[in-house]
C-alpha cells in the first residue's frame, strides 16, 4: 500500500507535488529541520503552531518516500511529503496557523475504502468524496483505494495523482493497494464497486461465482480489520447477492450495516414519474424499489407521492404505471448501455452519494429511501436471509429502520415474490460462498438479469 497526502494546505512551490516530494527526500540526508505534513488538525496544531513543533517532527519522521510498489507500504507524493521549515519560511508557517483556525470546526477524519477505484464509477465518485460533497464541508476524509491486481496498481497510482492535483483541503490521506486486509484497516465506510463485468459466453452462474469470490474475500477482510461498525455499500453486480456473500463472510460486523445499491433505480423511477407528471424531481417522494437490482425489481408507484399526493391520484394512466413505468425503470440500465456503449457510471456515482447521504442525514419527515438490506425480521413477509431492497428511514447516524406504513397491493406483491424467487435462486448458486451448500444447486432463471443485460 502506498500513501499520498493532500496538497491543499501544502506550502506553495513551483514544483509539482511529486517533484516537491523528491526534493524533500533528497534533503533528508542533510541534518536539515524536516517536518512531515501532519494529518489531523490536532496533530497539525502540535507540529506547526507550538514551540516544540520541530523537535517532535524530527522524532516522528517516516522513512523516505518511494514511488508506490504493490505490496509495499511506502509512501510517495505530497501526502507524505516532508518539508524543510527553514526553507519554506515564516510566512508559510503563519498561513498554516491561520488555516488551522479556519478548520477548528472540522470533525475527526472519516476513513473510506473504495474498491474498483480505477473504474468508471469511481472516476466520478472519488472526486465527490474528496470535495466534501458527500460527508459535508467540515468532514475531512481519508480515501483507501483498492484494486484487484498488480496491473491495476498503476492505474490506482494515476487516480491518486489526480486526487493529489485536485488540491482538496478535506482530503487528508490517500492510500492505494491490492490487499483488502491492508486497505480495509479500520475503515468506517467500504464502498465495494470493483467487480468483473460479464464477458462473452459467460454463464450467469459463472458471474455469480467469480464476483462472489471477490465479495467473500472482501467480507473476510472487513471482518478481520475494518471498524466494528463499518458501513458497507455493495455496488458491484449482482449487488444484492454480492452483499449477502459479503455479510455472511463478516460475522463480526452487524448484518444491518450492509447495503446493496438500489438508489440508482430509485432515482430512475423518480425521474420517470416526474416526467410523466410534468413536475420537478424534488416533488417526487416515498419512492421504493423492492427486491433485486435486476430486471425483476419492483418500482413502487402505489406508495410513491407526487407533491405530497399519492402518485396514482396525479397520474391517472394506470396502464402506463403498470406497464411502461415499471418496465422502463427495470430496463433503464440496459437501454443506457445500448445508447452509450457502457454501463451507467456518473449517475451511479451520484446515486452512491445519495445513498450515503441518506444514512448520514436524517430522512425528511414522512419520506423514505430505498436500499438493499438484509431481511432479518422484516415486516412485509419477505423471505428472511437475503438482501432485498426495501423502504428505509434514518436518523442520520449511519443506521436505518424499515418503514412499516406502506401498502403492498396484489400488483406489487406478485412482482415482489418474483424478485424474491430470483434472489433465492441466486442464493442457491452461491451456497458454497456462504457456507450453505454446493454450487451444483445453482439454477438461474431467465429473469436473472442485471439492468444492463437484455
Ligand atoms: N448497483 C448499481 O446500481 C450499479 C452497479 N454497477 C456495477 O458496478 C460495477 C463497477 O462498474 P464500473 O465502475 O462501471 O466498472 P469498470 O469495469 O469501469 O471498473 C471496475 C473496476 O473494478 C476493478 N476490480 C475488479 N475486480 C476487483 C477486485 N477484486 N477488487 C477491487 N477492484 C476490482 C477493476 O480494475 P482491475 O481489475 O484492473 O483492478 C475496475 O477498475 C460493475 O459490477 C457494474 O455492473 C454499475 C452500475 C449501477
Ligand atoms: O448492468 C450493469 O452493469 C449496469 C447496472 O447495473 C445499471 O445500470 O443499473
Amino acid at each position: 500500500m502506498a500513501f499520498m497526502a493532500a496538497a491543499a494546505t501544502a506550502p506553495s512551490s513551483s514544483s509539482s507535488p511529486l517533484q516537491l516530494h523528491k526534493h524533500a527526500a533528497a534533503r533528508r540526508s542533510a541534518p536539515a529541520l524536516l517536518l512531515r505534513r501532519p494529518r489531523s488538525r490536532s496533530h497539525r496544531n502540535q507540529l506547526v503552531c507550538s514551540l516544540d513543533a520541530t523537535k517532535q517532527a524530527v522524532q516522528e519522521e517516516r522513512p523516505a518516500a518511494v514511488n508506490g510498489v504493490a505490496g509495499r507500504t511506502d509512501c510517495y507524493g505530497v501526502f507524505c511529503t516532508t518539508y524543510d521549515l527553514r526553507a519554506v519560511g515564516a510566512r508559510w508557517r503563519t498561513d498554516w496557523c491561520k488555516r488551522d483556525e479556519e478548520t477548528k470546526a472540522w470533525k475527526k477524519v472519516v476513513s473510506v475504502a473504495v474498491s474498483g477505484a480505477a473504474g468508471m464509477i469511481s472516476n466520478h465518485l472519488l472526486f465527490k468524496l474528496a470535495s466534501g460533497q458527500v460527508f459535508g464541508p467540515d468532514q475531512p476524509i481519508a480515501l483507501k483505494l483498492l484494486g484487484s491486481s498488480q496491473r491495476s496498481f498503476q492505474k490506482l497510482e494515476g487516480v491518486a495523482m489526480e486526487l493529489e492535483d485536485s488540491l482538496y483541503p478535506l482530503l487528508r490521506e490517500v492510500s492505494i493497494g491490492i490487499d483488502p486486509y491492508e486497505v480495509f484497516q479500520d475503515v468506517e465506510w467500504a464502498l465495494l464497486i470493483g467487480a468483473k463485468p460479464r464477458g462473452p459466453g459467460m454463464e450467469r452462474a459463472d458471474l455469480l461465482n467469480i464476483n462472489g469470490q471477490i465479495f467473500a474475500q472482501q467480507g473476510k477482510a472487513l471482518n478481520a480489520v475494518a471498524s466494528r461498525n463499518v458501513k458497507v455499500l455493495v455496488v458491484g453486480n449482482p449487488c444484492n447477492t454480492n452483499a449477502l456473500i459479503c455479510l455472511k463472510n463478516a460475522p463480526e460486523i452487524p448484518s444491518k450495516n450492509f447495503h446493496a445499491l438500489t438508489r440508482l433505480d430509485e432515482n430512475r423511477a423518480k425521474c420517470q414519474l416526474a416526467l410523466k407528471a410534468s413536475v420537478f424531481y424534488d416533488k417526487i417522494s416515498n419512492m421504493t424499489i423492492w427486491g433485486n437490482h435486476s430486471t425483476t425489481q419492483v418500482p413502487d408507484f402505489v406508495n410513491a407521492r407526487i407533491d405530497g399526493k399519492p402518485a396514482r391520484q396525479v397520474i391517472r394512466d394506470t396502464k402506463w404505471l403498470h406497464e411502461e413505468f415499471t418496465k422502463t425503470v427495470q430496463k433503464r440500465g440496459g437501454e443506457l448501455i445500448q445508447k452509450r456503449g457502457r454501463s451507467s457510471a456518473p449517475s451511479t456515482a451520484v446515486s452512491i452519494v445519495d445513498a450515503i447521504q441518506s444514512l448520514v442525514n436524517p430522512t425528511p419527515e414522512g419520506d423514505w429511501f430505498s436500499s438493499g438490506v438484509y431481511t432479518n425480521g422484516n415486516p412485509y413477509g419477505i423471505e428472511e436471509d437475503i438482501v432485498f431492497s426495501m423502504p428505509c428511514r434514518s436518523k442520520g447516524d449511519g443506521d436505518y429502520e424499515l418503514v412499516t406504513d406502506v401498502t403492498i397491493d396484489d400488483f406489487l406483491w406478485e412482482r415482489i415474490k418474483k424478485s424474491e424467487a430470483e434472489l433465492l435462486a441466486e442464493k442457491r448458486c452461491v451456497g458454497h460462498l456462504i457456507g450453505e451448500g454446493e454450487e451444483e444447486l445453482c439454477e438461474v432463471t431467465e429473469d436473472t438479469m442485471l439492468p444492463g443485460e437484455q
